[in-house]
């Protein structure tokens, strides 16, 4: 069974149709969801996470409909994303981060801790975040304050704190935009490791083909609102309607 299931999706703002009937299901492993600006991509993640509702369409989470427009369902459905600027609370720490990212029943402190209203972490919620900013290298720079970090290291933590639930769909927006291929080799070997080990099934959002090529064996093109190909990272990259949509934009070549 399919973790996440897209079936005609249609999203208009205003006069302008964005998505025009989007078909698309991810299983297990990355997909690569590749296209030029504007095409759509993010909206794709904004209707699967519950932001933006469609005029048409379904979302299937593990075979489950769900209703359209309800991002703390959807949450708690197992669906977890980044964005493509990172969206951090920059005065709180990087383990604080992550642990925003936690499930409210295992992060609840119990108690009078919750008749107060008071966030008090408990152990295992500590012990998610730390194994997740060990697993990253970030664990020594756990209690600074995230904004303080580079920006390679905060669209890191943002991926632990994406993973930090254990979810079963994790959406990644550009990741590697704006990174060194340094800090690109830093998110993405854990994130493989966790994602095969929990089973996750991850579509990312990527402009940097060779990345994508690297990552995904299954990638699809949108444009304007429309699936074009799907299919290996060569076979899409080579479709004549995906060539026609990138020419100008200078697209990269993909080895088989
Ligand atoms: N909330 C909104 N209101 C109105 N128009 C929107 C809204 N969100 C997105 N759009 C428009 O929808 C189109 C698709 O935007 P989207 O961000 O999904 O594209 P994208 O493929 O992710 O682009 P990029 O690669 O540049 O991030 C664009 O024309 C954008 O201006």
């Amino acid at each position: 069974m399919n973790a996440l299931e897209l079936s005609g999706i249609a999203v208009r703002f205003g006069g302008n149709e964005v998505l025009k009937g989007v078909d698309l299901a991810i299983g297990p492993g990355f997909t690569g969801l590749i296209g030029p600006n504007g095409a759509g991509k993010t909206t794709v993640f904004n209707v699967v996470t519950g932001y933006v509702r469609p005029v048409a369409g379904s979302v299937r989470i593990a075979g489950e409909p769900i209703p359209s427009a309800r991002p703390a369902v959807v949450a708690r459905r197992g669906v977890r994303r980044t964005f493509q600027t990172p969206r951090l609370v920059a005065e709180l720490s990087v383990e604080a981060n992550v642990l925003a990212g936690l499930d409210a029943e295992l992060t609840r402190g119990g108690g009078l801790a919750d008749f107060l209203g008071i966030s008090r972490k408990s152990r295992a919620a500590r012990e998610r975040a730390r194994e997740l900013l060990d697993a990253f290298g970030l664990a020594d720079r756990a209690a600074e304050p995230v904004g303080n970090l580079p920006l390679g290291s905060q669209k890191i933590v943002e991926v632990a704190r994406a993973l930090a639930p254990q979810p079963r769909v994790v959406l990644l927006d550009e990741p590697a935009a704006g990174l060194s291929a340094a800090d690109v080799d830093r998110m993405v070997a854990p994130l493989a490791e966790i994602g095969e080990r929990d089973e996750l099934s991850i579509l990312i959002i990527e402009h940097d083909l060779e990345l994508v090529s690297r990552l995904c064996p299954r990638v699809a093109a949108l444009h304007f609102g429309r699936i074009l190909a799907d299919g290996t990272p060569a076979e899409v990259v080579a479709h004549p309607d995906v060539v026609k949509a990138y020419l100008g934009a200078g697209v990269a070549t993909v080895d088989s």
